[in-house]
């Protein structure tokens, strides 16, 4: 049976994920690692046990790993070398959480508290979607997205691998947000943005690259 719990990242963004797995009543035991181990040794309820490079020694058949942490590009990399270790990943969804049956989550992604992932939406591996933030109809997230907490997709949006929508932010029905892109906390965006891209405001305008 598995129980347990190994959280790598013991950071804010680590302890919702740990609240998450809690509310869940899924674990027995939640742990996190941490490069800031021996220095940090908890983090809010729950031990920081080693450094995070020890993950291999928490291998094991009653042990599920999660990588929380917030940088998109940085979990993936962590992630990836997890996955080549095989280790065995959790998908956490908060309880309170509206994840439609006929939608899809990837392996190791969040659904946090009050969230919406509407019917016929695809959620890649490794994503998290952020408190009271939805997804609505036919969305498809690529790889590693992060949707910051509060922010609205409408239906039929698609946000590629890697790509953050900041907190609070709007996107249209249809657009598509290129990979490893950036809309900014509060933005409108009514049109499809291009990959590496920075943008911001309503209408969301480009204000950068991300490279
Ligand atoms: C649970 C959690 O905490 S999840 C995390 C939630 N956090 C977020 O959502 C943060 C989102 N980040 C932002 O909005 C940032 O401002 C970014 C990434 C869009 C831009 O950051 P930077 O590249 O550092 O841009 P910078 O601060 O230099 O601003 C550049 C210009 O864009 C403007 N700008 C920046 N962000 C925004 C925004 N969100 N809306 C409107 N204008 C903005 C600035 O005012 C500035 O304008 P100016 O040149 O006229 O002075």
């Amino acid at each position: 049976m598995i129980n347990k719990l190994i959280i790598i990242g013991a950071s804010g963004h680590g302890k919702v994920a740990a609240d998450c797995a809690e509310a869940s009543r899924r674990f027995s035991e939640i742990r996190f690692l941490d490069q800031a181990y021996p220095e940090q040794k908890t983090n809010a309820h729950w031990d920081v046990v080693a450094h995070a490079d020890e993950a291999m020694k928490y291998v094991a058949s009653d042990t599920l790993f999660f990588v929380a942490i917030g940088n998109n590009a940085i979990r993936a990399k962590v992630t990836d070398e997890l996955l080549a270790q095989h280790c065995s990943f959790a998908t956490l969804v908060h309880p309170s959480a509206h994840v439609s049956r006929h939608s899809e989550i990837g392996l190791g992604s969040l659904i946090c508290a009050n969230a919406t992932v509407n019917i016929a939406s695809k959620i890649g591996q490794g994503c998290i979607i952020n408190t009271a933030a939805s997804v609505d109809h036919d969305c498809v997230l690529g790889d590693f997205v992060h949707v910051a907490p509060g922010s609205r997709l409408a239906g039929n949006v698609t946000v590629e691998e890697q790509s953050f929508i900041g907190i609070g932010s709007a996107i249209i029905q249809g657009c598509t947000i290129g990979r490893r892109s950036i809309v900014g906390a509060g933005s409108t965006v009514l049109s499809n943005i291009s990959e590496h891209t920075i943008v911001a405001g309503s209408p969301a305008k480009k204000i950068n690259n991300n490279n």
